[in-house]
């Protein structure tokens, strides 16, 4: 088979305080995570909001520690992934490839081609396919791909994603047991499954599946954990003005707190290790915004992290990887129905209807913004909640 590597791909988080700018200006500068029509826009419009929410971001992350765990977490599932194949007789170099902070997934493919790989497995860390997450990254491979003609000599696949996956589904229930089996009644506890939330056009207007496969894989586990509790699934982590998916985390453990539920277990959905949204928003936010609405028992379930099954999920995804036919980055979107990349094929340089109207928007969003400042001392972006 020659010799066989496996690209995790995620996010990647700052490693310490001083990261957080360039972080957030890498994230907002990915046309995936901020949709605007003129590319030109992209980064200074990055640069701008990356520089105000930068103390925000950071006082965040000084509440867990002064950086992201998310690259050491990744680390140590690459190598019990690593470990775990080579006991099944499958061997394989793992490499790690995030994309918006260090080891970036160039520096990933830079060591691809040294070791000389024959076969790649490209396997996202997201459970669910979303074009902000999974989309983004294999966006980027292809890019990588066509500017580099050594890469073709490569046989590799992709897995889209794998919220349907056995040993997942349940490492989740597992983990979801252990939480209730702590409760003195455990029956009686609400389960509250928390995703990370999209705005809502992604799903509606670029046909994102997100929010479909995150539903079908709550139900999944609540069949696979095969309790009587009640739950409820919420999105969180929104951020800008526009509309995200709903119901917002905030509201729903509100709306549960005045229906009277005492022991709510809370389960992050769309992530499998720890960082900012569970440590900081679920573990600090959410638990305050609980307590508030009378809810004064808030468990919250252990991401997947290094749990036995979730690594044997891992490795049984690269086994059947190696064995399927391959699935090609440019296939992937087909594969997801009408998933619509950016930039949208009607979005075209000059004076399109689209640009026309976008035009139009922006240049009455400046009035506004002006006006605000001047009457406020303050930014419009600061009222939109975007910093
Ligand atoms: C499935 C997971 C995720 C989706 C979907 C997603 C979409 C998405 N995110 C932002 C903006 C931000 N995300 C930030 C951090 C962050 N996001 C995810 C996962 C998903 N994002 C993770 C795992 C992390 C944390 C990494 C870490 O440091 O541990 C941040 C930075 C943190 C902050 O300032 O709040 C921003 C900003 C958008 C706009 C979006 C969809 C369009
Ligand atoms: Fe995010
Ligand atoms: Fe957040």
């Amino acid at each position: 088979m020659g010799r066989v590597g496996v690209l995790l791909l995620n996010l990647g988080g700052p490693d310490q305080l001083e990261d957080v700018g360039p972080f957030l200006f890498n994230l907002f500068a990915d046309p995936e995570i901020i949709r605007i029509p003129f590319k030109w826009l992209q980064r200074p419009l990055a640069w701008f909001i990356s520089t105000r929410r930068t103390k925000t971001s950071q006082d965040n992350y000084r509440q867990i520690g002064g950086g992201s765990p998310l690259r050491r977490i990744t680390e140590e599932q690459a190598y019990a992934l690593k470990q775990r194949l080579q006991e099944l007789g499958q061997e394989v170099e793992t490499y790690i490839g995030m994309r918006y902070w260090h080891p970036f997934t160039e520096e990933a493919i830079a060591r691809i081609k040294r070791d000389r790989c024959d076969r790649l497995v490209i396997l996202p860390l997201y459970p669910q396919f979303s074009i902000s997450t999974s989309g983004s990254s294999f966006r980027l491979l292809q890019r990588i791909w066509l500017e580099d003609p050594k890469l073709s000599q490569i046989e590799y696949t992709v897995i889209p994603s794998w919220y349907k996956q056995p040993a997942y589904l349940q490492a989740m229930a597992d983990l979801i047991a252990q939480e209730l089996n702590k409760l003195p009644n455990p029956d009686k506890a609400h389960i509250f499954f928390s995703a990370h939330g999209v705005p809502r056009s992604y799903v509606e207007e670029a046909g994102d599946p997100y929010q479909q496969e995150i539903e079908e894989c709550t139900s999944l586990i609540m069949q696979t954990l095969n309790r009587p509790n009640d739950y409820t699934l919420a999105y969180q982590s929104r951020v800008g003005p526009v509309e995200w998916l709903q119901p917002y985390t905030e509201d729903a453990i509100q709306a549960l707190g005045a229906q009277g539920v005492e022991d709510l277990v809370v389960v992050p959905i769309s992530f499998v290790s720890e960082h900012i949204e569970t440590l900081q928003e679920i573990d600090i936010e959410y638990r305050e915004v609980a307590e508030h609405a009378g809810i004064h028992n808030f468990h919250r379930v252990a991401a997947p992290n290094t749990h036995p099954l979730f690594i044997q999920a891992l490795s049984d995804l690269v086994v059947d990887a190696l064995k399927s036919p391959s699935l090609k980055l440019s296939q992937v979107t087909q594969l997801k129905k009408k998933v619509k990349m950016y930039p949208q094929e009607s979005w075209q340089w000059g004076m399109t209807t689209t640009a026309e109207v976008w035009n139009g928007r922006i240049a009455m969003l400046g009035f506004i913004a002006l006006v605000i400042e001047l009457i406020t001392g303050k930014g419009l972006l600061h009222f939109v909640g975007i910093l």
